[in-house]
C-alpha cells in the first residue's frame, strides 16, 4: 500500500521542523534522497556503473524545490559528475547555489532567445547574477547532451503548469528530442524528478502540458496524492519516497494506493467450513439479443474469480449462450426481487432490451450492493433524481461513460454543469469524487490509473475536513521563514496562494449503513482509493465486462463477511469495503492483465488469468 497524502498535508508535517529551525536539514535530507536516485540512473547509463566523468544538467526553479536540485547537484559533483545548473527563474535558493559552485558546479541562466546578455531582474543575488546568460535553445542543447537531466523548477508550491521560460526550454527540448531520434546524435538523457514533475499538481495529479515527462520521480516524506492518480503519475515514472524526518506527523491520507501485493494478501479465500451460499453468491442481469457477447465475458470473469455460485438472468438466446461457454453458471427465469444473491451485477451489454432495463432498475432500488455498469450507468444516474444511491452501489463508468452521468445529473439539477470528457481526462480523482459525493454511490472510474472515490468517512478522519486543514496549515513559503537560521534557508520571499482546491462545504452526513436507497445528502466523499499497472493492452473491447465480473465476485463475498478486506487498513471495514471490493477487483485485473506477459489480453484469456494470478501453487 502506498499511503499518499495531499501537498497540504506535506507542509503541515514539515511547519513544526521548520519552526524549530531544521529546515535545512530537512531540504539536506531531500537532496542527498535525490542525489542517490540520480547516481542510480546515472549508472544505468553506463555498463561500469560508474557516474565519474558523467554530465548533469539541473533545471532550477525560484524555490525550495530548485533549493533541493541545487544541494543535489553539488552532492553529484563530489561525486565526480560534471554539473550546470539552468536558474530557471528570477530567484534562485541561495545557499543551494552557493553549495552547488563551490563544489565546482556551474551555473548559468536562462534568458529569452536573442535577448543578448539579457539584465538580471530585480532583486537577484549576486552568484545568480554572476551568471552566464543561456537563451532557450542553447540551453535545450545543453539538456540534450547531459546524460542525466533534473527537473527541480517546481514542487508542491507549484500553483499551476509551467509558464514562461521554464515552459519554452521544455517544449523546445521536446521538440529536439523529436529531431534527434533516429539520428546518429541519438543521446537521450535519463530524467529525474525532484518531488514532482514540475507542473503537475501535487494535490489533484492533473498535469498540464509542457511537462518533462521523467523516468523516475525521487519524493521526499511521503507520497503525494499527484504521484498516485492521472495524470500525474503516467508523468512521473518509477517513484521512491525518500524518508526526511516527517513519517510520524503526518496526517490524514488522501488515497490509498492499492498495489499487487495487497491485492494477493487480501483476497478473500474460502476457509474449510465455507459453502457455495457463505462463499456470495452473485446475481448477474446482462446481455440482450443483439448483445450477448457482454454476458458471457462477465460470468466468465466472475466465475474464474472464485465466485461461490453464478445466477444469471437474461433473454433466452443469450442465456443459452452464458450456459454452453460456463455451464456452472444457474439460470433464473425470475425478477431480481425473487432471486436471492449477496450481490448484483448488472449492466454489461444490456441495450435495447426492455426486460433487461427493468432488471437493472430493480437492482439500483434493490438492498443489495452492486456493479452498475456499462448499461447500467445511466439509469444509476436518473434515478439519483430519487435520492442518492448509497456507497454499496458501485459505478464503473470510463471518462466517457461518466460525463454522460453528469449531463443527467446536470439535467436534473443535481449537479451545477455537465462535465465533458476532456476534463475528467485531465482531473479523474475529483471528479471521481464529485460523482460520489453527488450519486452517494462508490465511484470506480477506469483510466490509465483507476481512481475509486466512496461518500464515507474514514476511521479517525472527517469527512470533508482534510482540504480546509491543509489550507490552514501554512503556505509553502513559510517553510522559508527560517531563511538565514540554516545554511539552507532560502531567499524566496513573497507567499504563493493556497487551500484554492478546498472541499466544497464540510461534510455532515455520515456514512450510511446498510444496503437500500439512503435519505438525505450524501456524506462528503473522502475515501479514495487508486489502482495502477494495468497493461495498456487492457484497452480493449470486452475487458470493462471482465472487470465487471471480477467485481461482482469480491462483492458478493463482502456483502457476505464485512470484514473480509480489514487488513487493507480500518478504512475497508464496514462501509468502506465497498470501496475497497472494488479496489481489489479493479487490481486482480490489473495482474491479470501482465500475468501473460506483455501482449495482446484477450477477454477470454484475460479471464483465464485471473484465475492463474490467484491459484497458489
Ligand atoms: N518545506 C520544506 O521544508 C521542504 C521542502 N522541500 C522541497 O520544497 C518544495 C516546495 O518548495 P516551495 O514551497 O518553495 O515551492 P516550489 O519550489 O515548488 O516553488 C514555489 C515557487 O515557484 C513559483 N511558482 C509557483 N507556481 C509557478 C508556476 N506555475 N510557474 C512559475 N513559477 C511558479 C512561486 O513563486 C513559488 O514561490 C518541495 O516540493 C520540495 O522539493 C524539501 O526540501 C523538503 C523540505
Ligand atoms: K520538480
Amino acid at each position: 500500500m502506498i499511503e499518499a497524502y495531499s501537498g497540504g498535508s506535506i507542509r503541515a508535517a514539515e511547519q513544526p521542523l521548520l519552526d524549530e529551525g531544521l529546515g535545512g536539514t530537512l531540504m539536506r535530507r531531500a537532496a542527498h534522497g535525490l542525489f542517490r536516485g540520480c547516481e542510480e540512473q546515472l549508472r544505468l547509463t553506463e555498463p561500469r556503473g560508474t557516474v565519474v566523468g558523467k554530465t548533469a544538467v539541473v533545471l532550477v526553479g525560484p524555490g525550495n524545490n530548485g533549493g533541493d536540485g541545487l544541494w543535489a547537484g553539488s552532492f553529484l559533483r563530489s561525486a565526480g559528475v560534471a554539473v550546470t545548473a539552468i536558474l530557471t527563474g528570477t530567484r534562485a535558493h541561495e545557499a543551494g547555489l552557493r553549495a552547488l559552485l563551490a563544489a565546482g558546479g556551474s551555473a548559468v541562466r536562462l534568458v529569452p532567445d536573442g535577448s543578448g546578455a539579457g539584465a538580471p531582474g530585480q532583486g537577484t543575488s549576486e552568484a545568480m547574477a554572476a551568471s552566464r546568460p543561456v537563451g532557450v535553445e542553447a540551453a535545450a542543447e545543453l539538456m540534450a547532451s547531459a546524460d542525466l537531466v533534473v527537473d527541480a523548477v517546481l514542487g508542491t508550491g507549484a500553483r499551476g503548469g509551467l509558464r514562461g521560460l521554464p515552459a519554452e526550454l521544455v517544449t523546445a527540448f521536446r521538440g529536439g528530442q523529436r529531431e534527434r531520434r533516429g539520428t546518429a546524435e541519438n543521446g537521450t538523457p535519463r530524467i529525474v524528478a525532484c518531488d514532482l514533475v514540475s507542473g503537475v499538481d501535487a494535490d489533484t495529479g492533473e498535469a498540464p502540458e509542457p511537462l518533462l515527462r521523467a523516468d523516475a520521480t525521487i519524493t521526499f516524506g511521503a507520497a503525494k496524492t499527484g504521484h498516485v492518480v492521472s495524470p500525474g503519475e503516467q508523468a512521473g515514472g518509477a517513484l521512491t519516497v525518500v524518508p526526511i524526518g516527517i513519517e510520524e506527523r503526518l496526517g490524514e491520507v488522501d488515497v490509498h494506493r492499492v498495489q499487487a501485493a495487497d491485492v494477493l494478501a487480501a483476497w478473500p479465500r474460502p476457509g474449510a467450513t465455507d459453502t457455495k451460499y457463505t462463499r456470495g453468491v452473485l446475481g448477474i442481469v446482462a446481455g440482450a439479443p443483439s448483445y450477448p457477447g457482454a454476458a458471457i465475458m462477465c460470468t466468465q470473469a466472475a466465475i474464474q474469480a472464485g465466485a461461490g455460485m453464478v445466477r444469471f438472468l437474461g433473454d433466452s438466446t443469450t442465456r443459452a449462450m452464458v450456459l454452453a461457454r460456463s455451464p456452472e453458471v444457474v439460470r433464473s427465469d425470475e425478477q431480481p426481487w425473487d432471486v436471492h444473491v449477496q450481490a448484483w451485477l448488472a449492466g454489461p451489454g444490456v441495450v435495447g432490451d426492455e426486460s433487461q432495463a427493468a432488471r437493472v432498475q430493480a437492482i439500483i432500488e434493490a438492498e443489495e450492493p452492486a456493479v452498475l455498469d456499462a448499461g447500467a450507468l445511466d439509469a444509476a444516474a436518473r434515478s439519483v433524481a430519487d435520492g442518492p444511491l448509497g456507497p454499496h452501489k458501485i459505478l464503473t463508468p470510463h471518462a466517457g461513460e461518466l460525463s454522460q452521468i453528469f449531463e443527467w445529473l446536470a439535467g436534473f439539477g443535481v449537479a451545477d454543469a455537465p462535465v465533458r470528457r476532456t476534463e475528467i481526462e485531465a482531473s479523474p480523482l475529483h471528479w471521481a469524487r464529485e460523482a460520489a459525493r453527488l450519486t452517494g454511490a462508490t465511484v470506480l472510474l477506469k483510466g490509465a490509473t483507476t481512481v475509486i472515490a466512496s461518500p464515507v468517512a474514514v476511521p479517525g478522519g472527517e469527512a470533508g475536513t482534510q482540504d480546509t486543514a491543509a489550507s490552514e496549515a501554512g503556505t509553502s513559503d513559510a517553510g522559508t521563514s527560517s531563511a538565514g537560521t540554516t545554511d539552507a534557508g532560502t531567499s524566496s520571499a513573497g507567499t504563493t496562494g493556497n487551500g484554492d482546491d478546498a472541499a466544497p462545504g464540510a461534510a455532515a452526513a455520515s456514512a450510511s449503513e446498510g444496503g437500500g436507497r439512503q435519505g438525505g445528502k450524501p456524506a462528503e466523499p473522502c475515501l479514495c482509493l487508486s489502482v495502477g499497472d494495468a497493461s495498456p493492452w487492457l484497452a480493449t473491447a470486452g475487458s470493462g465486462d471482465t472487470l465487471a465480473g471480477v467485481l461482482g465476485t469480491v462483492l458478493a463475498h463482502v456483502a457476505e463477511h464485512p470484514d473480509a478486506l480489514a487488513e487493507l487498513g480500518p478504512w475497508a471495514r464496514g462501509e468502506g469495503r465497498w470501496a475497497a471490493a472494488a479496489a481489489l477487483g479493479a487490481g486482480l485485473h490489473a495482474l491479470a492483465s501482465r500475468a501473460g506477459g506483455e501482449g495482446p489480453v484477450p477477454p477470454s484469456v484475460l479471464a483465464e488469468h485471473v484465475r492463474a494470478v490467484l491459484t497458489r501453487p
